[in-house]
């Protein structure tokens, strides 16, 4: 874990999640079985929170024409230098030169001109989980910086005012903070700086984490777009007072990076560490087999009533019988894939109807009667999911500093110990000095707002502190 970038590389193929690299296409990398399954617990995670908040899933098309892209001036200059274009159809070049999608606002709008007429119908509260494609320029890496980014959720809403807009900019950040919080990743939320926000937004609430280097890392992001879109889309409704006009939007939108984070965050120097509530195994068994053939049956039919007695508790339970794999090679290859709880079956534990279970996240062994197994699994699983939501949070915390010096922020910053706040006077142009003297990005200021005690000074020029502004070494 001291070289993240390696550590993270070794993992996703150690614990076979991710095949990056190998694929001929610079950012763009395989989701292996394991990984698949991680990405599709977590996608569970993601859905049951939209759905059970007036989400309504879709799927529209990857290719968006140009005349579509360009409609909205500050969208398609935001993202102008990362689209992928189609120009050809088999051996015809095409008369409409059509986008590989970089995010669905103006494909979205286009259509929902269609299926929008009156304030009757708002809010509407679309999402879907998608590939988008950004011809990145900066260091790609495997899930956190991608040309196709294969697991984009994003959700797309329509609203009577700007207000019940701003509602749902709300409602979006609590559905993000119940996303990470479910998956014990932790973060801070902060609005983005005008500066630094997405094309064509009024304003962008961003959560960040920090990785195990100290860099922040973007996890998700909520954007007002007030009536951008839809007034480049010439969309406009009956409103309730009868008039015609333009109706406003949110967009929001969270990447493979959840996946990144999660096995950032919870990872140690033997692997992965999947929170129990996302891991596709919950309990491993790995039978201890003496060599004596008879004494092998008992263990081997003792672990076959272990495993079903845990599988009709509802665990995800996988027994790994294989011959040509000693313990100790067995034990290494599923702690690097982060199974919560590996449970150890030998001639003893056949003998005495024990079981031996010992836990990813402390390495800590116990023994429990098989009468109590059900009971002690559950309470060991519950144990895991605390544990590492307290270790996230403590690490978290030690990450972040809040000084009114700029040289210790600087400091702090360098020495990639994470996100440092000073008082800031609000100017755009003492934040972009910041920057420079911090060599580090900004990412905000805390959302919701927080006070700045009296007398604090913008240590750039001196004016009253309005605010506290956040810097990182971000990815
Ligand atoms: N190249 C990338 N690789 C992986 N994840 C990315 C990449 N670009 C963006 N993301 C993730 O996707 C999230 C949403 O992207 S975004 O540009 O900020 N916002 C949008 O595209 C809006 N349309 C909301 S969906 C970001 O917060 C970030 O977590
Ligand atoms: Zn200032």
């Amino acid at each position: 874990m001291s070289d993240f970038p390696r550590w993270f590389d070794w993992v996703i193929e150690a614990a076979e999640v991710y095949d990056y690299g190998r694929y001929p296409v610079k950012g763009m990398g395989v989701w292996m079985p394991y990984g698949f399954q991680i990405r599709r617990r977590v996608l569970e995670v993601i859905r049951g929170l939209l759905d059970s908040t007036g989400h309504e899933e879709v799927l529209f098309p990857l290719l968006i024409p140009e005349h579509l892209l360009r409609r909205e001036s500050e969208h398609i200059r935001g993202f102008e230098g990362e689209v992928y274009w189609v120009t050809h159809g088999g051996r015809e070049e095409l008369d409409v030169k059509l986008a590989l999608r970089p995010t669905s606002e103006t494909s979205i709008t286009y259509m929902e001109t269609f299926w929008i007429k009156s304030y009757r119908q708002l809010p509407k509260k679309y999402y879907q989980v998608v590939s988008i494609f950004r011809y990145e320029t900066k260091a790609t890496r495997p899930m956190i910086r991608l040309r196709e980014v294969t697991t984009f959720k994003e959700a797309h809403t329509v609203h009577e005012s700007f207000e019940d807009a701003e509602r749902q900019v709300l409602e979006a950040i609590e559905v993000y903070k119940a996303i990470f919080d479910r998956l014990l990743i932790p973060y801070v939320i902060s609005k983005r700086p005008e500066w630094d926000k997405f094309a064509g937004a009024l304003y962008t609430i961003a959560f960040d984490t920090v990785m195990p280097d100290g860099r922040a890392l973007q996890i998700g992001t909520v954007h007002h777009l007030g009536q951008s879109f839809t007034r480049a889309f010439d969309f406009r409704i009956q409103m309730r007072d009868e008039r015609l006009d333009h109706p406003w939007q949110t967009s929001y939108g969270v990447s493979d990076r959840v996946v990144a984070s999660l096995i950032a965050v919870h990872g140690d120097d033997r692997g992965l560490v999947i929170p129990p509530s996302v891991a596709p195994i919950q309990v491993v068994i790995v039978p201890i087999t003496p060599g004596d053939e008879e004494k092998r049956g008992r263990v081997l039919s003792y672990t076959a009533r272990v495993a079903e007695r845990l599988e009709k508790a509802g665990f995800r339970v996988h027994v790994d019988d294989r011959e040509w794999e000693r313990p100790g090679a067995k034990f290494y290859y599923w702690e690097a894939k982060g199974v919560p709880l590996r449970v150890e079956i030998g001639l003893r534990e056949a003998e005495e109807e024990t079981l031996t279970i010992a836990r990813r996240d402390t390495l800590e062994k116990v023994e429990a009667p098989l009468g109590e197994a059900e009971g002690r699994i559950r309470e060991l699983m519950a144990q895991v999911e605390s544990n590492l939501r307290r270790r996230a949070q403590s690490f978290f915390k030690e990450r972040l500093l809040r000084t009114d010096s700029l040289e210790d922020a600087g400091e702090w910053v360098e020495s990639r110990r994470g996100i440092a706040e000073v008082p800031w006077c609000g100017r755009e142009s003492c934040g972009l000095e910041m920057e420079e003297r911090v060599n580090g990005k900004v990412l905000g200021t805390p959302w919701p707002e927080e006070p700045v005690e009296d007398g604090k000074r913008c240590p750039v020029c001196g004016r009253p502190a309005v605010a506290w502004i956040r810097l990182a070494k971000t990815y």
